[in-house]
């Protein structure tokens, strides 16, 4: 007897030779088109690099400006970096991710037992109504049945469960490790200042890490409870409808996917993007809360909306052309992946009732009552609708890992950043300069960073020392000079001649690439910037930052001892309007910009350095209670470095270090001369030589001039 369905592709003739040999020319056609189409893209790259003379944008994997060409898809390079993401989140076969892992094959297991039990139970239910048999019909859908629904939800409970805790778990590992890598040292501030390679590290850690732990929990379960399922019921309908009828199935399903991946769009690339968009919205308005009040005074309202609205823009359009590629894709894959299977699934499950070559001895027998062709052909119907989702959803999970790739790529590059800034290699591209020079890559060698640091208690020492900008642009091609213990000095010279940049390299917040300095261990020396930072948590932890109350207490400083720290400043007043030591504020929010000052001053006298640095810090406190604050540090034995276009501060000190803004510089030490005629006043009897000390002095001052007169 013929058939009555006809095969597609013609499958009933001879099936294995025909479905390899068209397999293997689709396949062929569409990896050549694939081919085509990289070389494309790989010339058109080039093309843009050429012309920018940048490497193609980076996919949006955080990189700002592209520093290097990398497309984001399942291949090679994505094997490499789960390859070294995997070890983080599942540490070894003893660790809790492992048992998790465990636990969750184990229920994939048992809900792909509690399938086959369901499908069959189906079929006997069937049965029952087409014979009227109600004792059967009881016995199946209610006692049956109410025996199986108690592990049925348990079981998908479970999983729901094991899944999130698998994801949480996963997160956990990766923040942690991240947390480990950024916050060591100085590498959160070395990752946004001198190397840019990543953009928003804030949104990797928090949003992009979340949904890479996300996505690698459900791909296991999306991977292996199909693969269970594919093997179980594919032995199932092999002995139901004959073993060559999964192989079909399966086949069919083969060739929809290599189909499916040749015309889908990169799916993977345009995430990564996505992420990237979103990071740079979500930048966009942490910085109008961050500079809220500046704005304000500016009224630049109008200004920042067009920004955002701008950022926005870019996402939505972005999204806009994603969800039409999706709505094209998705119309392909409900076609192939759906309605073509159905139709195949019918067919399958049909012919042994109309081709007695292909009856078994749970289908189409010829000696088979009507009522048990129907019980067969609605469990045989079951295993094959389960075949076909568990095929189905392999596809599926296919295309989620696109997406996966895209976050797999974002979280490793943070990872490989974080390493090479951990071994001291950097790397930076560079925007336009003032003279139209156009946009390059630059990359710091650790093998250019010949400078050497020795550790020595009581001096600084800097032996020709360049001042080098991240961007390469030499300030000073060599300082040399030495500070001991009690000899303060005063950093004088124009606006970016690099006064702050040298204390960017005594802190090792910039790379030193020539020269030796010599300095104190880390913990002797202490910053005091301009614009204080005021931490998260109580009063106390303001004066006392980064130190906790513990160790205060360990260091002798009951809330008593800190009082006395304070009127020193002048803040004692802060502690009852304040609400207490223990109240927390918003302290950026709360406390004045002198007062913020103040704060940190006080925070000076807490840690008691050997040495200080005092970079502008007291720019908006009044000149009297500075005064007290600078006789106070010497008087604590805290030697000074202080920056400042303040001539009044020249008194407590007995060095000059004066930069011309050109490259030069002069140290030299304050005269009597100097230090006694600045004691008194400005103006008034005043020799020339102090007139141009002072002139040297508040050269490249600006806000605080009047403060200084
Ligand atoms: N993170 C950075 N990356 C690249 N260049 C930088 C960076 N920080 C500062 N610079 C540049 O280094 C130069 C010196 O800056 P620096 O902050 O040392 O100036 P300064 O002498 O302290 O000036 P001011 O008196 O205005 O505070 C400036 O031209 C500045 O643009």
């Amino acid at each position: 007897m013929a058939p009555v369905f006809s095969l597609p592709l013609g499958l009933h003739k001879k099936p294995r030779s025909t479905l390899a040999g068209i397999s293997f020319l689709l396949a062929y056609v569409i990896l050549r088109r694939q081919q085509t189409r990289t070389k494309r893209r790989a010339r058109r790259a080039a093309a843009a690099a050429g012309k920018d003379g940048v490497g193609a944008a980076g996919a949006g994997t955080g990189e700002k400006g592209g520093v290097k060409a990398r497309r984001v898809g399942v291949d090679k390079h994505f094997l490499e970096q789960l390859k070294k993401l995997l070890p983080i989140c599942i540490p070894g076969f003893a660790s809790k991710e492992a048992a998790l892992l465990a636990a969750l094959a184990t229920i994939l297991i048992a809900r792909t037992w509690l399938d086959v039990w369901f499908s069959g139970l189906n079929g006997a239910v069937v049965k029952a109504i087409v014979s009227r048999d109600r004792k059967k019909f009881i016995a199946n859908a209610i006692i049956e049945f109410g025996l199986m629904m108690w592990p049925m939800s348990v079981v998908n409970n479970s999983l729901k469960f094991t899944i999130s805790a698998l994801s949480l778990s996963f997160r956990e590992r990766l923040t942690k490790f991240a947390h480990n890598q950024y916050l060591d040292g100085i590498t959160f501030y070395k990752i946004s200042n001198i190397d840019n390679r990543i953009q928003n590290a804030d949104q990797l850690l928090t949003q992009d890490i979340d949904k890479f732990a996300d996505n690698l929990s459900h791909l296991y379960s999306d991977i292996a409870k199909p693969l269970v399922d594919i093997v179980l019921f594919a032995y199932k309908l092999g002995e139901a409808i004959g073993g060559e009828a999964p192989f079909y199935m399966i086949g069919y399903f083969f060739l929809s996917g290599v189909i499916l991946r040749a015309l889908s769009p990169p799916f993977g690339k345009y995430t990564a993007i996505e992420q990237k968009l979103e990071g740079d919205f979500r930048f966009a308005h942490s910085r109008i809360i961050a500079h809220s009040e500046e704005i304000a005074f500016y009224n630049g309202a109008e200004r920042e909306k067009e920004g955002v609205n701008t950022s926005f823009d870019k996402i939505a359009r972005h999204v806009r052309k994603v969800y039409s590629m999706r709505f094209a894709n998705g119309i392909l894959d409900s076609v192939l992946v759906k309605y073509c299977a159905t139709m195949t699934a019918y067919y399958l499950l049909a012919r042994p009732v109309f081709d007695p070559a292909y009856a078994t001895e749970h289908m189409g027998r010829v000696s088979a009552d009507p009522t048990k062709i129907v019980e067969d052909y609605s469990r045989n119907s079951g295993y094959l609708v389960n075949l076909s989702q568990a095929v189905g959803r392999l596809i599926l999970a296919g295309r989620d890992l696109t997406r996966f790739a895209g976050y797999t790529s974002r979280v490793s590059e943070l990872f490989e950043v974080l390493d090479d800034i951990k071994k001291g290699r950097y790397e930076r591209t560079m925007v336009a300069k003032a003279d139209g020079a156009s946009s390059q890559s630059a990359s710091v060698n650790t093998n250019d960073l010949k400078g050497r640091v020795v550790t020595q208690d009581g001096v600084i020492v800097f032996d020709k020392v360049p001042i080098v900008t991240p961007n390469n642009d030499i300030l000073v091609k060599e300082l040399s000079f030495k500070v001991t213990r009690g000899t303060d000095v005063i950093i004088a010279g124009p606006n970016g001649c690099g006064k702050s940049s040298l204390f960017r390299i005594l802190g090792d917040l910039w790379p030193l690439f020539g020269g030796t300095v010599t300095k104190p261990h880390p913990s002797k020396l202490f910053y005091v910037p301009q614009k204080p930072y005021l931490a998260l948590g109580t009063f106390r932890d303001q004066v006392i930052y980064p130190d906790t109350r513990k160790q205060a207490l360990s260091k002798g400083f009951t809330d008593k001892k800190l009082v006395e720290l304070l009127s020193v400043v002048h803040l004692g007043y802060l502690i009852d309007r304040e609400g207490g030591w223990d109240s927390v504020q918003d302290w950026a929010d709360v406390l004045s910009g002198g007062e913020k000052q103040r704060v940190a001053m006080a925070r000076l006298f807490y840690h008691r350095p050997q040495f200080a640095i005092l970079d502008e810090c007291t720019s908006a406190v009044s000149i009297d209670v500075e005064g007290i604050m600078y006789e106070h540090a010497r008087a604590s034995g805290i030697t000074l470095f202080t920056v400042s276009h303040r001539p009044s501060l020249i008194r407590y000190h007995e060095y000059l270090l004066r930069f011309d803004g050109e490259g030069n510089y002069q140290f030299r030490k304050l005269g009597k001369e100097d230090v006694q005629q600045t004691a008194f006043g400005f103006g008034h009897g005043k020799t020339k030589k102090i007139r141009k000390l002072e002139d040297e002095v508040a050269e490249g001052e600006d806000a605080d001039t009047e403060n200084s007169v």
